[in-house]
């Protein structure tokens, strides 16, 4: 049995506004295992940041508690357990895409030698080798997300947490990211949680999906998406066992959302 490396038990966030209290998270259990995708699905402002955030140590819960293999997430940022990669690439502009990479690695103290292999290496996986000394803007936005997901593997985290890193892109560019990040995920094990607004990427990149509602944000259902495989080609798409679990997480949704918004 994969062992569990994040463990959230009666999870409660209430952020106090000026108008008023909004209960963001409210009763989240869940557990995720070494090497699972994870992704988080749900309405706008149904708490997917926000545990995101909590999870990676930038927002502290009101109850509750989390743990990161083993650690409280405080002591989980300082090991370097995660990357977080967010919805915009958030490069340094006058920084080329090697320097970005390397920013982290400097902030380590790593020699110069080990930033220059652990940059090559984590370009390749994302297939941006001979990219090293553009500068974002000369990039696509697909490029510069694929560069910012190189920067996040950088440091060698367990973990990679990622807020809806191909929001903004078109569909298809979106479709080719996430084959690669499918690729990416097979090739170097690491746990993922993914947020996510979409339907069709959340069901073609994960091993389970927590479908999340809002007012209080909580988890509505744990859907398991182990039946489509590992190997999963972009026509997986039209199989029935695809659109079964895609039916499953809309009917999810649909029961945890409010119309009145
Ligand atoms: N720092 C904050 N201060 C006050 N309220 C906040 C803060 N961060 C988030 N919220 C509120 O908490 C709720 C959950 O927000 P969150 O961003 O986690 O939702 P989300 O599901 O990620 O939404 P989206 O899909 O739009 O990104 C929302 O009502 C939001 O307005």
């Amino acid at each position: 049995m994969p062992e569990t490396v994040i463990s959230a038990q009666n999870l409660d966030l209430t952020f106090e506004t000026n108008d008023g209290p909004v209960h963001a998270l409210k009763d989240i259990t869940l557990d995720i295992a070494e090497g699972e995708f994870v992704s988080l699905i749900g309405p706008s402002g149904c708490g997917k940041t926000t545990l995101l955030r909590v999870i990676a140590d930038l927002e502290q819960p009101t109850g509750g508690t989390v743990s990161i293999n083993g650690m409280t997430p405080e002591q989980a940022r300082m090991a370097r357990a995660y990357g977080y990669v967010f919805q915009q690439a958030a490069l340094l502009p006058w920084r080329t895409i090697e320097d970005n990479i390397a920013l982290p690695l400097e902030v380590m103290g790593l020699d110069s030698a080990a930033r220059a292999s652990r940059i090559k290496s984590n370009l390749e996986l994302v297939n941006l080798a001979g990219f090293e000394k553009k500068f974002p803007w000369q990039l696509s936005g697909g490029m510069q997300q694929r560069a910012s997901i190189a920067r996040a593997l950088a440091v060698e985290p367990d973990m990679l947490l990622m807020d809806e890193p191909f929001g903004a892109l078109d569909e298809i560019v979106r479709d080719h990211l996430n084959e690669q990040l499918l690729k990416l995920w097979a090739k170097t094990k690491k746990t993922v949680v993914f947020v996510t607004h979409s339907i069709p990427e959340a069901v073609f990149l994960s091993t389970k999906i927590v479908v999340m509602s809002p007012r209080p944000g909580r988890i509505y259902d744990v859907i398991d998406c182990s039946a489509l495989g590992t190997e999963r080609p972009l026509d997986i798409r039209e199989t029935p066992e695809f659109l079964h679990i895609a039916h499953q997480v809309r009917e999810g949704l649909k029961a945890g959302h409010s119309y009145d918004d």
